[in-house]
Parts: structure tokens; C-alpha cells; sequence
């Protein structure tokens, strides 16, 4: 089914780890990270079984100084920065065929559709900007620009709601959201009572307000109504949540904004940044279609030597590392934590993930034979101002469609929360179906011709990522968790008292644990970063490998 205009990036993607995937004969492991119809054809068992025996052996013969689970941007950014530390007995353990997690970019056409991570949210203090510039992976955000949420905005009812209604409710919404930061801010937000305030109550409490300065004719109410209900699903697919009322003000204002261009694009697409991370990690020490099912660590050791941790995979292969950095996302965590450490996590960790946020976003890419827009279109945003027939529908979680950088006929809808959950278990002709009906009833064109195809990204769907990305909850605030207890590594208590007495044996990365940029790639980035320092800071104690 996988059309011509079509090819999996990710087949790319395996030729820089090498042709072997060590795919393990008796596991099947069913990725689901994307629509059924797309396989990664380069990795077939037959071809790898040579490596199979081979690789089996040699990784479970060896005891590693460090394994890092999942193949994500945090844990490729924290095996390079350890072997440019000069530890080099790294192992990357990755459950699903292809590196890349969150990341998954798809050649489509000339180009490429981002399924995954898509811009570099600004420039001064991203590290992954100054990462990507480096690396001059990086399109000219001057020429090569991407606009999002933007274009003409209509109505159920197919009006053009007036630019003029839109500007101004959009800029009171702006300065409200600006209020959080500036209100909720970790300097300004120190006490009980702002904790356990929610970002969706905050928005409606003072959207109220400017409704009534406004004093608007019943019809502007409803438009600007409608505007507020759209900006707020913007907000859900910033936040990953099924409702701005589970989002907690202070969790909100933790995230820090990094001047600069913030939509900015790739040469080759997103999977540029894997490539360049993987580039010195040798096939032997990534290993994918490798799920990891149980860390078995100690909380003290008497021994003279350092304690192991034993990495336990689904296939039954055991693995010994001085230390495991793990970089599943908190959707994995949140379902698998009771099972995936032995002994189990501390109680604090296990509370800590049962309120910490993790919902979904969906990209649902509608794919033209020939596009019934212009290319001065930037977008098409759906307003609805009453309740119809379709409203109590799905569609209506659809924020609305943007044109895609590099594709004249494909759009981009948004969708998050419990409608994208429901999106994820329809079939394709329903979508479609459904997308067209929505287009053609706002922008009042019966013209307007089903889609060809439609590509989306079931993140969700995928059991090894379930779901986007993680915010911070009302309950999570409320019971004075922090992103430091999320951060914080096992340790093993050591009697040998020629080593830290409290020493790290499972180490924890990936998007959730950075404080400043978590729920982004640089903030994945920077994660990885971090606890590759960690070890490396330890060098000394260790006969580094
Ligand atoms: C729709 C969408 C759009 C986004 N847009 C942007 C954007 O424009 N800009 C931006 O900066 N960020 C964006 N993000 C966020 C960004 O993609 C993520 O924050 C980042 O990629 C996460 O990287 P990670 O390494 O922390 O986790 P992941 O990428 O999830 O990596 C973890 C890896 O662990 C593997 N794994 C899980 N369980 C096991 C197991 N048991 N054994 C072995 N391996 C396992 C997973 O398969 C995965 O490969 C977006 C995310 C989504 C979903």
C-alpha cells in the first residue's frame, strides 16, 4: 500500500547503524509507531540471522560500564557524549526496529513529512540549535520558514470570521498566557495555594473578563467564542493534555521559552539529528528490535568490586552494565514501572509517575491529487461558534489545517487528547471521510475532493512511546513533586568506602526529566547530556572502558 512518492526514511536510517538489525528470531516486536501500511523493509530476520548469533554472544558475553535503553535523541545524545568522554564500553538497547523514538521522518515526495518532532523551538540557549548549527543540518530559517496555526480562520457556518476579531481576541489570549509566566513563574509561585491553580481555569476566569470590556453584538461574542475554544486546542496539542483544567499553572510557567526563530526547520528533515548523533556508535552497539523488560539493580552492596545491574531483555538475554541510563518516555513508564524494576522503584518515583502528565497528539497529513488552495494559503482554522450535528464528533477535536513546507497538496490537522485516542481507532476511508465533510463545510466548497490518502502518526497507538509528550499536572504540583525527583538516580548504597558512598546505578533521561525544556527534543537533548556527565564525573573510580 505504501504509495511511490513514499519511502521510509528510517530504511536510511538503518544503513548508519549498519545492515544488522539483530532482530531476535523468537520476538516479534510490533512497533505500531505508525500506519499499518508502512514496514521497515530493510530489516528482515532472514537477512539478520548470521549477525543474530553473533551479536547475542557478544553482548551478553560482555559486562558493559555503561547500557542506555532507548534509542531516542536522549539516549543517542548521552551514549555519544560518553564515548567522546572516552568511555566506549557503551551498549544502546532500542525496542523497536529503527532508532529515533519521538523522531520519525518519512520521505514523501521531494521531500519529507515529519510524523514526529518537526521544528527547533528558537535559538539562544537551545542546545540542540547550537547542536544542529554545528552540525550544519539546519535550513535557513530566513528562506526555509514553516507557519503553524495560521491562515484564514472560518466558521461552522462557513463565514470568515474578520481578521480584525481574530487578531484582537488571539493578542488577549496571548497576554493571559503571558500572565501565567510572569504570575506563576518557580520565583513568584511559591506557595500552596498558586499549586494547585489550573491553566484552564486561569484562561476561562480571565477570558470572562475581557468578554464583558468588550461588550460585543451577540454574533462577535460567538466568534471570539469560537476563537477561545480554538486557541485552547492549540494549547492541548502544546501541552499534550486532554483538558488545559489538569494543567497546573506552575507547571505551565516551567517551561522556558528560548528567543528566536521557533518554527525552525531541518535540511533533510528531523532524522538528520539521529544520524548525526549515531554516527560513532558502531552496528555492534546498537542493537535494536531489543525490548528491555526488567532492570534488576541493588539498593546496597558489601562487595569489594562495584555492583552490577543486570538488564533483563523480553527475549530472556541478560545483560551486565555498571550502570543502565534509561529513556523510555513517561507513557511507558507510567504503565510498566511495577514490572520494570527489581526491586521496584521507591514509592516517591512511583507516585511521582502516577501524577506526572502524559497525553496524546496526533498529525493527521490529508494527502490531494491537486490542491484546491493557492500558495498564498498558509492555513485553514476551524472556528465553531454553535453546536451541530458533527460538533459532538471527534472532528471537532481537529484545531484546524495548515499547508506543509515542500508539499503543494498535503495539509497538516492537529488533534490531541481523548478525540486523537478516538481518531487512532478509525480506518483511514473514515478520516478521510470525515476531514473532507469538515473542510468542505467550513470553507463552503462542496468543490473540495476527498483526499487521495491520508498519513497519520498513532503515537499513542505505539507500545513502546504511548503517547506525545509530558506536562505537568495539578495533582503533580499540589503534592510538591519536582522534575529533580523524576531526575534522580537509583543508588546503590556501597560499603566500599573508596567510592561515593552513594553510588548511581539506573540513571534516568529522556524529555520528562529536563526542568526547563521538557516535552521537547533539545530538552531530550540536553537530558542525555546530563546523565553521560553524570558518569563521566565518576571516571575516576571507574576503569573506564
Ligand atoms: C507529534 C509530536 C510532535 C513533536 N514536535 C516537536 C517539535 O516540533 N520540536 C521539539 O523539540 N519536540 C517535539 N516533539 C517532542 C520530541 O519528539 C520528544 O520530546 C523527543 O523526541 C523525545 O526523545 P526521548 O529520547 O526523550 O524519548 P523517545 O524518543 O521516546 O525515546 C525513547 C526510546 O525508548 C524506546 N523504548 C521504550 N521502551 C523500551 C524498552 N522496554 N526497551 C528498549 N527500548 C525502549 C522507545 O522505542 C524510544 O525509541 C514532538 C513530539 C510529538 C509526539
Amino acid at each position: 500500500m505504501t504509495g511511490p512518492e513514499e519511502e521510509e526514511v528510517l530504511c536510511h536510517i538503518s544503513s548508519l547503524v549498519g545492515s544488522q538489525s539483530r532482530v531476535n528470531m523468537t520476538d516479534t516486536v510490533s512497533t505500531g509507531s505508525v500506519s499499518d501500511d508502512r514496514t521497515h523493509a530493510s530489516f528482515s530476520p532472514q537477512n539478520a540471522l548470521p549477525q543474530i548469533l553473533f551479536k547475542e554472544n557478544y553482548i551478553t558475553s560482555k559486562h558493559w560500564t555503561v547500557v542506555i535503553v532507548g534509542a531516542g535523541v536522549a539516549g543517542l545524545a548521552a551514549a555519544q557524549r560518553l564515548m567522546e568522554g572516552g568511555c566506549n564500553s557503551v551498549l544502546v538497547l532500542e525496542a523497536q526496529d529503527h532508532p529515533g523514538g519521538r523522531i520519525h521522518t518519512m520521505n514523501f515526495g521531494d521531500g519529507v513529512l515529519e510524523l514526529g518532532a518537526q521544528w527547533v523551538h528558537g535559538e539562544k540557549g537551545n542546545p540542540l540549535f547550537e547542536y544542529a548549527q554545528n552540525m550544519d543540518i539546519l535550513s535557513d530559517p530566513r528562506t526555509e520558514y514553516s507557519v503553524e496555526a495560521r491562515g484564514l480562520f472560518y466558521s461552522e457556518t462557513a463565514e470568515q470570521v474578520p481578521e480584525i476579531v481574530v487578531d484582537e481576541t488571539l493578542m488577549a489570549l496571548e497576554n493571559i498566557k503571558e500572565n501565567i509566566y510572569k504570575m506563576f513563574s518557580p520565583t513568584e509561585s511559591d506557595n500552596i495555594l498558586s499549586s494547585s491553580a489550573s491553566v484552564g481555569d486561569f484562561f476561562k476566569q480571565k477570558f470572562e473578563m475581557f468578554l464583558e470590556e468588550c461588550g460585543d453584538l451577540p454574533h462577535v461574542q460567538a466568534w471570539r467564542r469560537g476563537i477561545y475554544e480554538w486557541f485552547l486546542k492549540y494549547e492541548l496539542t502544546e501541552n499534550a493534555c486532554n483538558s488545559l483544567n489538569d494543567v497546573s499553572c506552575c507547571g505551565f510557567a516551567e517551561w522556558t521559552d528560548c528567543p528566536g526563530n521557533y518554527l525552525i526547520n531541518f535540511k533533510n528533515g528531523f532524522q538528520s539529528v539521529v544520524k548525526s548523533l549515531s554516527k560513532d556508535i558502531s552496528s555492534e552497539q546498537l542493537c535494536l528490535s531489543k525490548p528491555v523488560s526488567c532492570i534488576h539493580w541493588q539498593e546496597t552492596y558489601e562487595g569489594k568490586e562495584l555492583p552490577t545491574v543486570t538488564v533483563e531483555c523480553s527475549d530472556g538475554d541478560m545483560l551486565c552494565a555498571d550502570h543502565v541510563i534509561l529513556t523510555m518516555s513517561v507513557g511507558y513508564l507510567k504503565q510498566h514501572n511495577q514490572t520494570l524494576f527489581s526491586p521496584p522503584l521507591p514509592d516517591r518515583k512511583q507516585e511521582l509517575l502516577t501524577h506526572l502528565g502524559f497525553g496524546s497528539v496526533e498529525k493527521i497529513f490529508l494527502v490531494f491529487d491537486t490542491p484546491f488552495w493557492s500558495d498564498s494559503d498558509l492555513g485553514f482554522q476551524l472556528v465553531w461558534t454553535s453546536n451541530t450535528e458533527a460538533s459532538s464528533e471527534w472532528v471537532r477535536g481537529i484545531r484546524g489545517f495548515d499547508t506543509v513546507k515542500g508539499h503543494s497538496n498535503v495539509l497538516l490537522g492537529w488533534i490531541s487528547g481523548k478525540d486523537a485516542e478516538l481518531m487512532q481507532t478509525l480506518g483511514e476511508e473514515e478520516v478521510k471521510i470525515k476531514c473532507a465533510f469538515l473542510l468542505r463545510m467550513f470553507l463552503g466548497r462542496s468543490d473540495i475532493p476527498l483526499p487521495r490518502r491520508v498519513i497519520r502518526s498513532n503515537w499513542q497507538k505505539n507500545q513502546y512511546i504511548c503517547g506525545a509528550y509530558s506536562y505537568r499536572s495539578v495533582s503533580y504540583t499540589k503534592l510538591g513533586f519536582r522534575t529533580s525527583i523524576l531526575a534522580e538516580p537509583l543508588y546503590c548504597t556501597l560499603l566500599n568506602k573508596e567510592v561515593p558512598e552513594k553510588w548511581p546505578v539506573v540513571l534516568f533521561a529522556g524529555e520528562a526529566t529536563d526542568q526547563d525544556f521538557f516535552s521537547s527534543a533539545h530538552g531530550s537533548l540536553r537530558s542525555g547530556w546530563r546523565e553521560a556527565d553524570r558518569l563521566l564525573s565518576l571516571k575516576r573510580y571507574l576503569p573506564i572502558k
